[in-house]
């Protein structure tokens, strides 16, 4: 059975990145399907030729000059083709990219040409077939993914081909118009294709060695997960670790494929290998940690609200007249708080204020802003007692102040609402408590 290599934008930033890919692929028979992203950061200050594309994009549909952009991302390209020593040319390409960005083609057209020609240089260095994405990954008129179509014309394009490079993070709609996934959604695009050709695993090559108990931005060298399930990875995703898009999750779990993230850079890693289900034992009580910023509370105070048949629902209805969506909502005997992003409610917060006082008469609403919300994820955790109390003294030992802490009916993540401000420490003090020094 096949595997489909998908490989980030780090991992291709450069013809030497280029290189490090090609030998990973080379070097197992089985590596037959490749997802390529577009050339990513080569360093911290570097941009993301993603980036370049919607701003070059944004100046030449709008009449301006963007030649600077242009040189950016053209040159980038060039680079990598003579670093690799390629005969391919992509003038003809850049010519239709450049005619069909004065003539507005759209945003997502030009965001697509990164992975577009990304695609085409990786398929003449590998010397595989080159399949265009916006020819077999579907979208239906509203934008959505059109599943069945797009599995069924990966099936018949891919599986009688020995070897292909399929472009990541794009596909067509029903009127052959450029449509993107939302940002990261290569990683979509290489379990879509492992999914239609029953791939035996799905390799995803980034920069980092596998899915880290939390992020390495605010935890020098975490520790690697081993093993991490569906379930508990889409947890993580969701609430922001970012090395793989949660989209992704879907089409493969279908199909109980597994996925293995790798490092690019350290081939010899054996990363992440993220499953349906697994009997082994994470090696701490917890799998991982991950948080964003950003959220707002709503409390409503009402006393003997419990007693009130539809209280919650009166409540939850405002939030769906004025189309804010709801993230969490724990509640007390006389208190309900309402978790919602911050800026998708900043501009109707009066408006729905003022729903909830005609619905539910409370007796005061209270509003805070620039929170937190932490999620600690791990199977280990429902055979584990006292794991809140756990999260609680390590919190309070770093003074952060608690604002909400509500656990999941599956027993598999505690989600905690800090302020802002207190994130980072708050994510370095349960991940000392329950990584290094184990208690
Ligand atoms: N829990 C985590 N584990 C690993 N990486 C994480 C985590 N949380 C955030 N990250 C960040 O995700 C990055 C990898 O994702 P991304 O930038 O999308 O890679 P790629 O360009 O390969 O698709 C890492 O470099 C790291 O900074
Ligand atoms: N290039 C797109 C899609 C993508 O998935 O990229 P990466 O694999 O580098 O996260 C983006 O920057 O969003």
């Amino acid at each position: 059975m096949p595997k489909v290599v998908k490989f980030g934008g780090s991992s291709l930033a450069s013809a030497a990145q280029f290189q490090k890919a090609g030998e990973i692929i080379r070097s197992e028979k089985s590596r037959k399907y490749v997802v390529p992203s577009a050339p990513g950061k080569q360093d911290s200050k570097d941009i993301k030729i993603t980036d370049m594309l919607y701003l070059c994009y944004e100046k030449a549909s709008s009449g301006r000059d963007y030649s600077e952009e242009w040189t950016f991302i053209t040159s980038r390209y060039e680079e990598i083709i003579s670093g690799l020593s390629l005969t391919l040319s992509l003038a003809k390409e850049f010519e239709i990219i450049r005619t069909q960005f004065e003539a507005k083609a759209g945003k997502q057209y030009a965001a697509s040409r990164g992975e577009y020609l990304n695609g085409l240089i990786m398929a003449a260095y590998l010397d595989f077939e080159f399949v265009d994405a916006a020819e077999v990954i579907f979208f239906d008129r509203e934008g959505r993914l059109d599943m069945e179509m797009t599995n069924t014309m990966l099936y018949e394009r891919l599986s009688v081909l020995p070897h292909a490079v399929v472009p990541g993070f794009y596909g067509s709609d029903p009127n052959g118009r450029i449509v993107t996934f939302s940002r990261g959604g290569s990683d979509i695009t290489g379990s879509l294709v492992a999914r239609a050709v029953h791939a035996e695993l799905y390799e995803n090559w980034t920069d980092v060695s596998g899915f880290l108990v939390t992020d390495p931005r605010i935890i020098k060298d975490p520790a690697v997960i081993e093993t991490i399930t569906y379930r508990e990875l889409r947890e993580l995703s969701y609430m922001g670790a970012t090395v793989l898009h949660e989209d992704a999750i879907f089409p493969v779990r279908s199909e109980g494929i597994p996925i293995n993230i790798r490092n690019t850079n350290r081939p010899q890693d054996p990363g992440t290998l993220i499953v349906e289900d697994t009997c082994r034992h994470p090696r701490y009580t917890i799998t991982g940690i991950a948080g964003k910023k950003g959220f707002a509370s709503v409390t409503i105070d009402k006393a003997m609200m419990n007693t009130e048949v539809g209280f919650c629902r009166k409540v939850l209805q405002v939030f769906e007249e004025n189309n804010v969506p709801i993230e969490h909502m724990p509640s007390g005997i006389d208190t309900l708080t309402v978790f919602v992003h911050q800026n998708e409610f900043e501009s109707k917060e009066q408006k729905i204020l003022a729903g909830i006082h005609r619905a539910v008469s409370p007796d005061f609403i209270e509003l805070e802003s620039d929170l937190a919300l932490i999620a600690v994820v791990g199977r280990g955790m429902r055979q584990t007692r006292g794991t809140s109390g756990r999260i609680f003294a390590a919190l309070s030992h770093a003074n952060v102040n608690v604002k909400m802490i509500d656990q999941g009916s599956s027993e598999l993540n505690i989600i905690i609402g800090v302020r802002c401000h207190d994130f980072e420490n708050a994510i370095r003090s349960i991940y000392d408590i329950f990584v290094n020094t184990q208690l």
